[in-house]
């Protein structure tokens, strides 16, 4: 096996679906026992017919047949040509990463995942690479930041954990017209690509914290990240090759297992996510949700996705307060991530964004008292119930005799 990508399994279905259909159909053509679902391949090397190797695999580092199906239908779902597999969200960054160079730069926004902050601060101090952060909310905000020197346009959207909306086809075109060696890559963990599809909307790289919606479960870590171009897929497998990060046999078969059912699950978690929106707004709080259509940027959200997901959040006007109600939730877990099939809660600055120094969150007005809610699978009701109680418990609502 050289540093050549592995061509895509030998037969696509010629018809396309739904996005439902697509999602939960899995080609595996060419098995030799008509599996009906992909087998794992737990194995680490590969016999080779001669001295002169030249076998499709020879060692799971390179390519593990598991994983290969895995990034074909990752590469279908996502509307991408090429879709990698990797060990972490993180992972699918950091590789992504290692495409810009020191003295290049990075243009992102200025709400975002703490560990993404992290990476981008480790590359300023590792390698002189410079990320300016902008608010993405404004399209022309990254125009003054655009230059030769530019290579990777960040975007999330929705931000996390402040839910504000980038306009992905806007902003591609304003980095392609000004800056061709420069690549805009769409975080899409959020959306997941049963809502927004960021290659079909201009962008150039998207990826995923696959640990999220994508494998829907929490039972596993991985990465996903994918492209149009066939010149940008060679470049990120070759980094994914050299150092041996793409997802392992078994944690492609459980997330080649738990996406199948992305868009039933994210049905039921929109819709509960919606009821727990209106029930907040109801008592006047502030609550981030580009399903409100109090958001300000409700139709630029609409434009580019199908639905608003399934992770809101809310202010309180207090930190002690927002602890109380945390505290207070029975059903709803006290837990970074989201995409799970079980809801969580969270406190953003204490948690998932704790790694931003608290002077850096205060200079992008983060909001300490924010409260970021992921609405899994169960019945709204019981989850209205609970928050209810808890709000109620903790002091931001009047207890119901
Ligand atoms: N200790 C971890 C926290 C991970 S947060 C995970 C996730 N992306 C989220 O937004 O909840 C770290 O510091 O990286």
């Amino acid at each position: 096996m050289t540093d050549v990508l592995p061509s895509p399994a030998a037969s696509f279905k010629e018809k396309r679906y739904r996005f439902a259909t697509e999602v939960v159909t899995v080609d595996n053509p060419d098995d030799p026992h008509h599996a009906a679902s992909v087998p794992i391949y737990q194995s680490a090397t590969f016999k080779q017919a001669g001295a002169g190797g030249g076998g499709e695999y020879d060692y799971s580092r390179s390519g593990n047949p598991t994983r290969t199906h895995l990034e074909n239908h990752l590469a279908k779902i996502m509307g991408a040509k090429r879709a990698f597999a990797v060990t972490s969200g993180m992972t699918a960054l950091d590789v992504i990463a290692r495409l810009v160079q020191a003295g290049d730069e990075i243009v992102a926004g200025n709400d975002l995942y703490g560990g993404t902050n992290r990476l981008l601060t480790f590359l300023a101090k590792s390698q002189n690479i410079k990320t300016h952060h902008v608010d993405t909310t404004k399209a022309e905000s990254v125009l003054p930041y655009l230059s030769e020197k530019t290579k990777l346009v960040l975007l999330e959207t929705p931000t996390n954990p402040l839910i504000r909306i980038a306009d992905i086809p806007t902003i591609s075109q304003y980095v392609h017209d000004k800056c061709p060696r420069a690549l805009v890559v769409v975080d899409n963990t959020m959306m997941s690509p049963y809502l927004q599809r960021p290659l079909e909307l201009g962008a150039d790289i998207s990826y995923h914290s696959a640990t999220k919606y994508l494998a829907g479960h929490h039972d596993l870590m991985a990465g996903v990240l994918g492209t149009r171009d066939e010149a940008v897929a060679e470049q990120l497998y070759y980094v994914i090759n050299a150092t041996g990060c793409g997802l392992g046999p078994f944690d492609s078969w459980l997330l080649l297992r738990g996406v199948k059912t992305l868009a039933v699950r994210m049905d039921k978690q929109q819709h509960n996510a919606v009821r727990i929106n209106n029930f907040l707004e109801s008592y006047g709080f502030k609550v981030h949700y580009p399903g409100s259509t109090n958001h300000p940027q409700y139709e630029l959200h609409k434009k580019m996705a199908t639905g608003p997901g399934a992770v809101l959040s809310f202010e309180t006007g207090d930190i002690a307060l927002s602890e109380r109600i945390v505290e207070a939730a029975k059903l709803w877990s006290i837990s970074v991530s989201f995409g799970c099939v079980n809801s969580l809660i969270s406190m953003p600055c204490r948690m998932s964004h704790a790694s931003i120094p608290a002077h850096v969150r205060a200079e992008r007005e983060f909001p300490e008292d924010l409260i970021r809610l992921c609405v899994g699978i169960e019945d709204v009701e019981d989850l209205l119930d609970d928050l209810k109680t808890a709000l109620e418990q903790a002091g931001a609502l009047p207890s119901t005799p």
